[in-house]
């Protein structure tokens, strides 16, 4: 199931394991979190503007391990790319989201998570389809700001409850098929947050 389910699946989790291998970053959004929850356990519509750094750890995920690695396209008119090399109408062509994100002529040092690339500063000049894991243009994501909404709750509620450690002797193996999985699944272990 495409829209808005295995999209979804796959978003939460690689944040989560994200959330795992990078505990520095788990903690900054833990705290984050916290202030603005206090002692509930449930989020209200106002709380999901109040987790900036949150945000910028989704979206780096999804630079990382874009959910929908690979799309299409029928061209309706014939392309000239920047080299002079050129398609035909008609042609499909496959955009692969995966590279685009980690384009290094793009991203410095693409390897690595960084949330403080999407930090307003850091984003503004960036060209809009350098990050494209909802795609782009008039066929793009129209579940895209739900599914952030999503993610934000389930990080947030997650991070609120546990630390997630990373499982290190079962590390995730990219399989990019219609959504990004792991061909050995993802494995994280949860401990109560103090
Ligand atoms: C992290 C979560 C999600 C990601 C990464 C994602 C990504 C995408 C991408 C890349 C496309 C374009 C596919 C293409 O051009 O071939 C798309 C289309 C679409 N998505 Fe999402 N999606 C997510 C969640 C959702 C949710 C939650 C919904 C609904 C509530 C949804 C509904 C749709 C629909 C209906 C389309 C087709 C739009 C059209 O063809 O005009 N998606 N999504």
């Amino acid at each position: 199931m495409f829209a808005g389910h295995d999209t979804t699946t796959s978003g939460i989790s690689w944040i989560l394991y994200c959330m795992a291998k990078y505990p520095e970053h788990q903690k900054k959004c833990r705290e984050e979190i916290r202030a603005f929850l206090g002692e509930r356990d449930t989020m209200d519509w106002e709380d999901l503007s109040k987790m900036p750094y949150t945000t910028m750890c989704i979206k780096e995920s999804l630079r990382l391990y874009p959910p929908v690695p690979i799309i299409s396209r029928q061209l309706a008119k014939p392309i000239t790319f920047y080299d002079g090399r050129s398609l035909p109408a008609g042609t499909v062509v496959l955009v692969n989201i995966y590279c685009i994100h980690r384009n290094p002529n793009v991203w410095k040092d693409p390897e690595v998570f960084d949330p403080q690339r999407f930090s307003l500063e850091n984003s503004s000049n960036r060209h809009p389809h350098a990050f494209v894991p909802f795609s782009a243009g008039p066929r793009n994501c129209i579940g895209q700001a739900f599914a952030m909404n999503e993610m934000k709750v389930a990080v947030a509620l997650t991070l609120n409850r546990f630390e997630i450690l990373p499982d290190l002797a079962n590390t995730p193996l990219k399989l990019p098929q219609i959504i990004l999985r792991s061909k050995n699944g993802i494995h994280v272990y949860l401990k109560k947050a103090s």
